[in-house]
């Protein structure tokens, strides 16, 4: 069996990325991953402006200054000069004239007709926000092989950048296998189940703006079927994800299909839930990733395998592609831990006034969806590691918890 770390580390050096970039207009392009590092168009801030309402005076010396004029934001202020005692009402934003020492806020000021005066010593350049402060114009802005966040394309508006080179989204085909499996528009029958797996990881990809996911259905214990459904989607997807039939049992015929139709890598994954792990491709290009059927197990080889190496192969940067790593206090104790994978519990997280800290939730079974439902989180206990009590341990965020 693989040690989980080294498996990821190796999928990720063996996953080859061949990006094709697109532009993208800002306000369609939140969720995609840029293409290329932005640098810094303008200093920002563009010029000293004012981080209040109030007045900006000239001369510290003193406390009370004739107000000269008034400069509000959008004010062209480059002829504006203050002299000594004098003082231009200012509004946030505004731009500073020439000459300014310090803003005074409204509230700390007393106006009588055209004078202002304050009753406590200023100090130089309070309230002025100072041109480049945050910025400086040809800086990184923004790093190439990042989401584009909503704070990012406020910080690229902000910056003039009308349209930004994307990677090109891929196309995602899944499919569920087993015989046993129900979609949904079916009645129910003996033996029978609803496919949950599907519809989960549907839910869960199309989040990712950078994936197109097509849903396949679901594939019959069928070889034939089997092997047409994956030879006609390896033509259009960049990737295919299937669940079920990644263990040993008589009818896994998609391993079979997928070694047949490309290369395939079978892995157990030293890990529990999500033992059975294969990922390989089809005719050189389409990359596969077979997931083990038990419900949970798929969401959490999805989690911890196959969404970094789709991550890193849609343009994310391999530290942006690994999953996310938290710690928490453990709510919980193991004296004696005999277990030979390391787990990932479903856990919920506990706020309290000594911090986060995580308890394992009701329904542990890699068939029980519902603990992954209740659960913020999936609490890492490595093999034959005992746990105390407020310890810090691993978390890795559920996907929609955070
Ligand atoms: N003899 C062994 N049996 C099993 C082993 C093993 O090492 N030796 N590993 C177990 C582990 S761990 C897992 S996980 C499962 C993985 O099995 P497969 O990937 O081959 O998946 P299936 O056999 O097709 O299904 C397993 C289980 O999950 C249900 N399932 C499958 N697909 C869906 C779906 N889309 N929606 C809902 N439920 C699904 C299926 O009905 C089975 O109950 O193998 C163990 N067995
Ligand atoms: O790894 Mo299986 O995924 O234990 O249920």
């Amino acid at each position: 069996m693989r040690d989980y770390y080294e498996a990821l580390e190796e999928l990720l050096s063996k996953t080859q990325t061949t990006h094709q970039t697109e532009d993208r207009s800002l306000e369609e392009a939140e969720g995609y991953i840029l293409a290329e590092a932005l640098t810094v168009n303008y200093d920002a801030p563009m010029f000293d402006n004012s981080a209040m309402d109030g007045y900006a005076v000239c001369d510290l010396n003193r406390t009370e200054w004739e107000i000269i004029g008034v400069v509000a934001a959008g004010d062209d202020v480059t002829a504006t000069r203050l002299e000594p005692g004098q003082a231009v009402r200012i509004f946030t934003g505004a731009g500073i004239p020439a000459n300014t020492d310090s803003v005074v806020p409204q509230e700390n000021t007393t106006v009588t007709d055209s004078r202002v005066s304050v009753e406590q010593a200023l100090k130089p350049s309070a309230n002025i926000r100072r041109q480049g402060e945050e910025l400086k114009k040809g800086d990184v802005l923004v790093s190439s092989h990042t989401v584009i966040s909503p704070a990012a394309i406020g910080l690229l508006a902000s910056q003039g950048y009308a349209s930004v080179s994307c990677f090109k989204p891929l196309t995602l085909t899944l499919f569920s296998t087993g015989d046993e499996l129900l979609s949904l528009t079916e009645p129910l029958a003996p033996g029978k189940i609803y496919d949950s797996n599907r519809p989960m990881l549907l839910g869960w990809l199309k989040h990712y703006a950078y994936l197109k996911v097509v849903n396949g259905g679901v594939l019959p214990d069928d070889y034939d079927t089997i092997k047409q459904a994956l030879h006609q989607a390896a033509a259009n997807a960049d990737i295919i994800i299937c669940s079920g039939g990644a263990s040993v049992g008589d009818k896994d015929y998609v391993k079979q299909v997928l070694d047949e139709l490309g290369t395939l890598e079978h892995w157990k994954l030293a890990i529990k839930p999500g033992k059975p792990f294969a990922w390989g491709n089809i005719n050189n290009r389409c990359k596969v990733f077979l997931l083990p059927g038990n419900p949970v197990a798929s969401y959490a080889t999805t989690l911890l395998m196959t969404l970094p190496a789709i991550k890193y192969l849609a343009g994310l940067s391999i530290e942006k592609a690994r999953p996310q790593k938290w710690k928490a206090q453990a709510d919980f104790s193991i004296p004696n831990n005999k277990q030979g994978r390391r787990d990932f519990w479903r856990g919920a997280l506990t706020m309290t006034d000594t911090g986060v800290w995580a308890a394992p939730v009701k329904g542990q079974g890699s068939h029980m969806l519902s603990g992954c439902v209740n659960a913020d989180v999936l609490i890492e206990v490595p093999a034959h590691t005992n746990v105390e009590h407020g310890q810090w341990i691993d978390v890795y965020p559920l996907s929609h918890s955070f």
